[in-house]
């Protein structure tokens, strides 16, 4: 049923010679559980990513916003990207809203194509990947195609309970947001993206963060993972 949407690799190793040449620096990022770690001293031709892990529910949309507030991300939600291309009447529309709606992982050629696109269409070089990679499949797939792999990676880590309840309160609308879905996409969670959120803890990536608690507390865990971006000229 789907059809690669297009060779997308040409378009951003063009922008990533370009776009994203900003010098080098060098840096440490404190692993907010676990001991201190460093990150990868931003090189030139390369986009700073962070990608943005946890459950359904567990705060990864907001905390994004607060991020960018702070410090100046472009916020890429793989899931917002979806539903946009659902919105916009695309071709894939409907297999991505049924994909949804069944708490599934849409195909990782589509997902990435989306989130390339968008990256190359900013100008920024500083990215929040929100949601993505849910599957190994997916991690592989986004390193093949954008050839970058991640700077930073966060996981809001969150009881099942709350994660429910607050999904079950959004209220904006979305498909997703009952509790057969819930319950499906939990699985989904359970089974998929552990696996990643292991591999980026055994590379030494990975940030986890207790995301029991009010949006600003948990705000000021994240906060100095990120604090040394604004003393450093280059990321800034
Ligand atoms: N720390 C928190 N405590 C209580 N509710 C929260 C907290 N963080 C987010 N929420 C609410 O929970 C719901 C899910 O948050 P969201 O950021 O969309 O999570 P995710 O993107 O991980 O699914 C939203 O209604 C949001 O306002
Ligand atoms: O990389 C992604 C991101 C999202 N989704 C789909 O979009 C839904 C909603 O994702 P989103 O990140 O918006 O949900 P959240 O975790 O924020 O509740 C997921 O359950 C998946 O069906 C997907 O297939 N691949
Ligand atoms: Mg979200």
């Amino acid at each position: 049923m789907w059809r690669r949407v297009a060779s997308v690799s040409h378009l951003f190793s063009h922008s990533k010679s370009t776009k994203f040449n900003q010098g080098a620096s060098t840096f440490k990022i404190w692993e907010t559980f676990t001991s201190e770690s460093e990150i990868p001293t931003p090189s030139k031709g390369s986009p700073f990513i962070t990608f943005v892990l946890g459950g359904p529910g567990s705060g990864k949309g907001t905390q994004c916003a607060k991020i960018v507030e702070a410090f100046g991300f472009t916020h890429v939600s793989a899931g917002d990207l979806l539903r946009r291309e659902i919105a916009s009447g695309s071709a894939y529309g409907s297999v991505i809203l049924s994909t949804i709606r069944e708490g599934k992982i849409v195909p990782s050629q589509v997902t990435v194509e989306l989130i390339q696109k968008e990256m190359e269409s900013n100008d920024n070089y500083k990215f929040l990947i929100d949601g993505f990679p849910r599957s190994e499949e997916n991690r592989k797939a986004f390193e093949q195609t954008i050839g970058a792999e991640p700077d930073v990676v966060l996981f809001f880590d969150c009881p099942e309970q709350e994660m429910v309840k607050r999904v079950l309160n959004r209220n904006q609308g979305r498909v997703d947001d009952n509790i057969d879905t819930i319950k499906k996409r939990l699985e989904i969670f359970d089974e998929l993206n552990w696996p990643v959120i292991n591999y980026y803890s055994q590379r030494g990536k990975l940030h986890k963060i207790n995301a029991v608690g009010t949006v600003d507390e948990i705000f000021e865990k994240v906060r100095p993972i990120f604090a040394p971006l604004s003393t450093n000229f280059y990321m800034k």
